[in-house]
C-alpha cells in the first residue's frame, strides 16, 4: 500500500483520456476473446478493494507484427500521438511506444512495439518478439494477401511466446479506402480466420481514426484483466489473510509476525 501511493506521487497522473471506467465491448460478437459486458467481478472487487497487486507497476508488452505498409505505425501513430502521415516510411528494425492507462482506478501500462514488416529488417524485429503478452496481427482490408500472411506472423510470433499466454488481435486497417461491399467481403475471411486462430477481430482507419481508441482501450482492458486474475491466483490465500490480519487489529500482525519468526528459527 505505501509503495503503491510512493509510486503514485513520482509519476505523472495518467492522462484524463486514457481512464477505462468500463470495459469497452468488442468489434464482433464472432470474433471477440470475450463477449461479456463488464469486467469480471472478481477483478472488480479487487480493484475497489485495492487487492491487485504488483499489476499497478506492470508493464505489458504488446507486440504489433504484420506486413509492410499495412499500417502499423500509423495504427501506433494515431493512438499514441493522434497524428496521421500519408507519406511511407518503413519501420527499420522495431520502435516502441509507453502508454499509460487507469483501469478500474489502477495504474495500467502498455509498451507497444512497433515491429517492420520488410523482409530485410524481420530478423531484427522478431529479435523483439519475446515476452509478449498481447500480440496484435495487422492486415490491410483492401489486400487480401496481407491477410493470407497473418498466419505466418502469428506463428514467428509465437515462436518466441507461451502460445497460451499470449492475447491474439487480428486488425484490419485502411478501412475508409474499401467501399461497403469490398469491406464486407474480406470480413467475413478475416472472422473465419480470427475464429481458427482464437483472435479478437478488429477493422479500423488510422487516416479517420476510426476504432482506433476503441480498439486500444479493448487490449489495455482485456490485458489488464488478465493480469489482475493471475495475480489474484497466484497470491491465493496467504496475502488475502493478511490483510484480513492487517486491517483488523495491528497488535495481532505484530503478535502475528512474532510467531512466524518464532516458527521459522524452530
Ligand atoms: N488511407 C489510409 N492509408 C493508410 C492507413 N494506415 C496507413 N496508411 C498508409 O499506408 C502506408 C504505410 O503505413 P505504415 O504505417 O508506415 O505501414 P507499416 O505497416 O508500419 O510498414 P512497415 O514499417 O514497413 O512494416 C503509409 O503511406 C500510410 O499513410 C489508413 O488507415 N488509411
Ligand atoms: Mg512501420
Amino acid at each position: 500500500m505505501s509503495v503503491r501511493i510512493s509510486a503514485m506521487s513520482v509519476l505523472p497522473p495518467v492522462r484524463r483520456d486514457r481512464v477505462i471506467a468500463q470495459l469497452p465491448q468488442c468489434f464482433r460478437k464472432e470474433a471477440a476473446i470475450h463477449t461479456k459486458n463488464d469486467f469480471n467481478n472478481k477483478v472488480k472487487t479487487a480493484c475497489q478493494e485495492q487487492r491487485t497487486g504488483t499489476v499497478g507497476f506492470k508493464i505489458s508488452k504488446v507486440i504489433v507484427v504484420g506486413d509492410l505498409a499495412v499500417g502499423k505505425t500509423c495504427l501506433i501513430n494515431r493512438f499514441c500521438k493522434d497524428t496521421f502521415d500519408k507519406n511511407y516510411k518503413a519501420t527499420i528494425g522495431v520502435d516502441f511506444e509507453m502508454e499509460r492507462f487507469e483501469v478500474l482506478g489502477v495504474p495500467f501500462s502498455l509498451q507497444l512495439w512497433d515491429t517492420a514488416g520488410q523482409e530485410r529488417f524481420k530478423c531484427i524485429a522478431s529479435t523483439y518478439y519475446r515476452g509478449a503478452q498481447v500480440v496484435i496481427i495487422v492486415f490491410d482490408v483492401n489486400d487480401i494477401a496481407s491477410l493470407d500472411h497473418a498466419r505466418q506472423w502469428l506463428e514467428d510470433a509465437l515462436k518466441e511466446n507461451d502460445p497460451t499466454a499470449v492475447q491474439l488481435f487480428l486488425v484490419g486497417t485502411k478501412k475508409d479506402l474499401s467501399s461497403p461491399a469490398q469491406y464486407s467481403q474480406i470480413e467475413q475471411d478475416a472472422l473465419k480466420l480470427a475464429n481458427e486462430i482464437q483472435a479478437e477481430y478488429w477493422a479500423v482507419s488510422s487516416l479517420t481514426g476510426e476504432n482506433v481508441r476503441e480498439f486500444f482501450f479493448r487490449v489495455a482492458s482485456l490485458a489488464f484483466e488478465t493480469n489482475v486474475l493471475a495475480e489474484l491466483e497466484k497470491s491465493g490465500s496467504r496475502q488475502i489473510g493478511d490483510v484480513v490480519r492487517i486491517n483488523s487489529n495491528s497488535n495481532n500482525l505484530y503478535a502475528a509476525s512474532k510467531k512466524k519468526q518464532s516458527n521459522c528459527c524452530q
